[in-house]
């Protein structure tokens, strides 16, 4: 069980949370050494670390209605077997389980140094290679076999792994002009040259995240095929949506629960052939707020209507793909009966869902007495979500000077790219104020702005006009900054899950990243509470000579975490 000793002393904030790293690659003990120099905290800039290390699914191919035209990695001589002869409902359902037996999927080796080995369509490689992409990054390495081979998955990564283009690329690979050839050499078009109609539908929590996956779609497509995926957001004119859904006849639509529920409802948009759902942040689209949206989009997504929902060739006809860094056991749950036995896609492991239990890391809920927001046991829905290279700090002062500190942070860091976290809407607009009356560039993002307010912020801040964002929860799911180097938490999360998302917005794709709550002296023990179950140090702060000084070092020591 996971104790925790306190150190108190003045140290430099530096090295010690550089073991962070190491636990989550050794996933083994927790060490507790302290660091007795002074220094200070430089602040940082690292460069891009993107390992391959995976593991090779050893999964066998599960056939579904729908062949896979790409040759997957895997078992070939399965895939060949089956090739030409559909199998009939049982047999699929034996080679299901046949997966499920199959528990050593977990140690199987997996090393992908490129896309190439992946099982990807020349000519998306080339695409890839193009846009910069050539290393695969380790959720990629897993996910992309897996679902190229048919299987219904979970992915959980931490936060800024990749997990997008994780579902993106064998999707890509299946439909729209940079899909693999046919087995008769036929690459443009359906099968029989014609299109297909709707094939993917991929729903996001947010406008913002259904706009941001778009753009990665677009970026991978290249400008030419931008018409292959369309986007579906509610704010957005809806009567321009429908006429571009006539018009291009996208092949790919994103957008948000309720919009996509609503186009569908009225028979604008047609997704009852649709070959692929894609639900990303799918914790929080199975939430209350989207339950009526959500049970509309998984009933008629892929579904053919008359056929019994709760037969498995109905279940059988679309392959689901749920995406979170954080997944509690409602999703497992929620996997289980919307999917066809789903496999479970990690980092460095993929392994069926049956093997998952509640008393598993992954599988914990919010709700599960460990980790409820008062348990001071770590949450390991929540330690898993944490990109690794990480620093935690925090500062303690009165309300009335949170802000003070919060641009004093961002001096000490020489932070260029800041998002700063609170719970309500109002008082966003009166910390922009505070900090533009001391010449910080500052600009407030929430869900009560109009679309275009809340893309031209966005735009500000990526293109490094704006120096801090304001915002509330609204962006703390899926929000791609790779260059944002300090989040801030001007209010404390109501849970470790919510710090884990803010936290995310930082240290995107292996690089360095500061977070530090500010909070008052009433509020400290919530922190400790963090930090336990995230089982990370947070160290408390203060400022000596404008540099940031640890006044505190909490060492986490756990012989089961991480
Ligand atoms: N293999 C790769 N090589 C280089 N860059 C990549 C690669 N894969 C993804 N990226 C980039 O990394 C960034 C983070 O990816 P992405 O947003 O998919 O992360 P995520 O795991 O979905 O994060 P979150 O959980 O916060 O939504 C994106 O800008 C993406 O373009």
């Amino acid at each position: 069980m996971p104790t925790l000793i306190s150190y108190r002393f003045l140290l430099l904030v530096g090295e010690s949370l550089h073991m962070r790293r190491a636990l989550a690659t050794s996933r083994s003990v927790l060490l507790h050494t302290s660091v007795k120099c002074m220094s200070q905290v430089e602040p940082h800039h690292g460069s891009l670390t993107v390992s391959g290390i995976g593991l090779q699914t050893e999964t066998e191919p599960r056939n579904r209605s729908k062949t896979n035209k790409v040759k997957p990695l895997g078992s070939p001589s399965e895939n060949r077997k089956s090739k030409g002869k559909p199998l009939g409902i049982n047999e699929k359902k034996k080679k299901a389980f046949r997966v499920v037996e199959k528990q050593q999927i977990e140690s199987a080796p997996f090393a992908a140094e490129s896309f190439s080995e992946l099982g990807l369509p020349h000519v998306l490689i080339e695409r890839l290679e193009k846009e910069g992409f050539t290393v695969p990054t380790e959720v990629q390495s897993a996910a992309v076999p897996t679902i190229l081979n048919n299987h219904d998955v979970i992915i959980q990564s931490y936060t800024g792994s990749g997990k997008t283009l994780a579902y993106l690329l064998p999707i890509l690979s299946v439909v729209g002009p940079l899909r693999g050839k046919t087995p008769e050499g036929n690459s443009d078009g359906g099968e029989s040259g014609k299109k297909l109609g709707i094939e993917a539908v991929i729903v996001a929590p947010s406008r913002e995240l259904g706009m941001q996956i778009v753009r990665e779609f677009e970026k991978v497509l290249g400008m030419d095929n931008k018409r292959v995926v369309q986007q579906l957001v509610g704010g957005a004119n809806r009567t321009r949506q429908e006429d571009a859904l006539k018009k291009n006849k996208p092949a790919i639509v994103v957008g948000t629960p309720g919009r996509i529920a609503e186009l569908s409802a009225s028979g604008k948009l047609r997704t009852h052939g649709c070959r692929y759902l894609v639900l990303d942040e799918v914790d929080e689209l199975l939430s209350f707020n989207f339950r009526e949206d959500m049970h509309r989009i998984l009933e008629h997504v892929g579904r053919r209507s008359g056929a019994d929902p709760n037969s498995d060739s109905r279940k059988a006809e679309r392959q689901l793909i749920m995406v979170s860094a954080t997944v509690p056991f409602s999703v497992v749950r929620a996997a289980r009966s919307w999917g066809c036995d789903p496999l479970l896609v990690q980092a460095n492991k993929v392994a069926p869902l049956e093997t998952v239990s509640p008393s598993e890391p992954i599988s914990l809920s919010r709700s599960s007495p460990s980790s409820s927001p008062s348990s001071a046991m770590p949450s390991p829905a929540a330690v898993e979500s944490l990109p690794p290279a990480l620093k935690h700090y925090y500062f303690v002062t009165r309300v009335q000077h949170k802000v003070d500190v919060l641009r004093r942070c961002i001096h000490a860091l020489d932070a260029k790219f800041v998002i700063a976290f609170m719970n309500h809407t109002k008082q966003l607009k009166d910390v922009v104020f505070k900090l533009e009356a001391r010449g910080m560039k500052a600009m407030e993002l929430h869900g009560d702005l109009g679309k275009l307010a809340r893309s031209t912020t966005l735009k500000k801040f990526k293109n490094g006009e704006v120096r801090v964002l304001v915002t509330n929860e609204l962006s703390a799911r899926g929000l791609d900054v790779a260059e944002c180097d300090l989040v801030v938490n001007l209010d404390l999360p109501t849970d470790s899950i919510h710090y884990a998302h803010r936290a995310g917005r930082t240290g995107r794709l292996g690089r360095n990243g500061t977070v530090v709550t500010i909070c008052e002296e009433s509020e400290v023990f919530v922190v400790k509470k963090l930090q336990k179950q995230l089982a990370i140090p947070i160290a408390a702060c203060d400022f000596a000579e404008g540099k940031f000084l640890v006044t505190e070092e909490e060492k986490t020591v756990s012989t089961s975490q991480r």
